[in-house]
């Protein structure tokens, strides 16, 4: 048994952790941290935990969670992270950032796109970009860990086999990204209302949206060259879920079969990812730790269509996060996350 706790566990990224970590047969949930909420009930904030946790909120300090804890885990807006994450925190206890502000290798580029100050630079080399199915290895053993994010979880792990064997004109990739509102977060916010967001649908971000940094850098890692994307998200008015659509035109020489063999070779022994022989949506994935991936080549245009689904809070946050976790410590790889989705 390890000790857990949760920074900003009120928030919609660490509700779901708690919901998942209660079904983790090998943790205990041992401090649950809040910015304004501390002192209340967490039954008060979401009743729907009743019967299943009974517990205070305690206050939102990283070094008192790490006092008490083997991991801790930051659920918060971007950029605290990068304040309040010292060396001497890592020493104590394993941190996972489920923001992002470990995730980019460069602080010019964090700064760039984020358009706010990174506060620890030195940190940036010893943080694993954690996506499991890509970078398994360097995962086990870290003591901080970017858990990536929703968007480009879902962007790079459709494109990745395409990329990584080099089946398509690198210069060539549009994606085309829908999310739920739960990917805003618990904030209140104009624009997420119900009456901004219902029966509507709208891009947002063009061209500049934070993701775009973060896929491109995973990208031309697996390239082993630099690649630049087109990238644009879309708010649609459901609760959870990304869809990526995603547009490559496919190299001269290069068959439907390399295509599929890329794709076998990348994910078949991976058990979270599923090749599906059906156009994914954001529902089978939904509540669930699963990528669903389906790819279709077009002769008429020389493109390969590759989409990609997952649920934007588990796959895309916490559900991850405790994947992560999961292989840090050393547990079965899918403890507390072994369900899927239902009507
Ligand atoms: N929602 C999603 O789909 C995804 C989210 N993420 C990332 O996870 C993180 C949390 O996102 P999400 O849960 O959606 O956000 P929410 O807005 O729902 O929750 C934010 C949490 O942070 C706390 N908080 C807010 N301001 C401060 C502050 N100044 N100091 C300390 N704590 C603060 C809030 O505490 P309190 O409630 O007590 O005020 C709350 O618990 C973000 O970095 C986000 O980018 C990553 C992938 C997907
Ligand atoms: C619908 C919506 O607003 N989504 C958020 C992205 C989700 C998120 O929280 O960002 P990270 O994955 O980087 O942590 C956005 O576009 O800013």
């Amino acid at each position: 048994m390890i000790k857990v706790g949760i920074i900003g566990a009120t928030g919609y990224a660490g509700s779901e952790l708690i919901n998942i970590l209660l079904n983790h047969k090998d943790v205990e949930l041992t401090y649950l941290g809040s910015h304004s909420y501390a002192g209340k009930k967490l039954t008060d904030i979401y009743p729907f935990f009743e019967k299943r946790i009974d517990i205070v909120l305690s206050d939102d300090s990283i070094e008192n969670a790490s006092d008490a804890c083997d991991v801790v885990f930051l659920a918060l807006p971007h950029s605290i992270a990068s304040k309040v994450v010292t060396e001497e925190i890592l020493k104590k206890c394993v941190v996972i950032d489920l923001g992002a502000d470990f995730r980019l290798h460069s602080k010019d580029v964090y700064e760039k796109w984020y358009k706010t100050e990174h506060h620890n630079e030195k940190l940036l080399s010893s943080a694993v970009y954690a996506l499991p199915e890509i970078h398994r290895e360097s995962i086990k053993g870290a003591r901080l860990i970017a858990n990536p994010g929703c968007y480009t979880t879902c962007s790079i792990l459709t494109l990745y086999p395409l990329v990584k064997n080099h089946l398509i004109d690198l210069d060539s990739i549009v994606i085309d990204a829908k999310s739920g509102t739960t990917g805003a977060g618990r904030g209140e916010k104009v624009q997420n209302l119900f009456c901004e967001v219902n029966e509507s649908i709208k891009p947002y971000g063009l061209v500049t949206h934070r993701h775009i940094p973060e896929i491109e850098q995973e990208l031309s890692i697996a390239a082993n060259e630099q690649i630049v994307v087109e990238f644009t998200p879309h708010l649609v008015p459901m609760q959870r879920g990304i869809l990526a659509t995603c547009y490559a035109k496919v190299k001269d020489n290069v068959s439907e079969e390399d295509i599929k063999n890329a794709y076998l070779d990348s994910y078949n022994d991976e058990e979270f990812i599923r090749l599906v022989s059906y156009v994914p949506e954001t529902s089978f994935v939904r509540g669930s730790n699963f990528v669903d991936i389906y790819y279709k080549y077009n002769s008429r245009t020389n493109r390969v269509i590759a989409v990609g689904a997952i649920d934007n809070l588990v796959k895309g946050a916490a559900g991850q996060a405790v994947q992560n976790m999961n292989i840090v410590f050393g547990f079965n790889e899918d403890e507390g996350l072994n369900r899927s989705s239902g009507v």
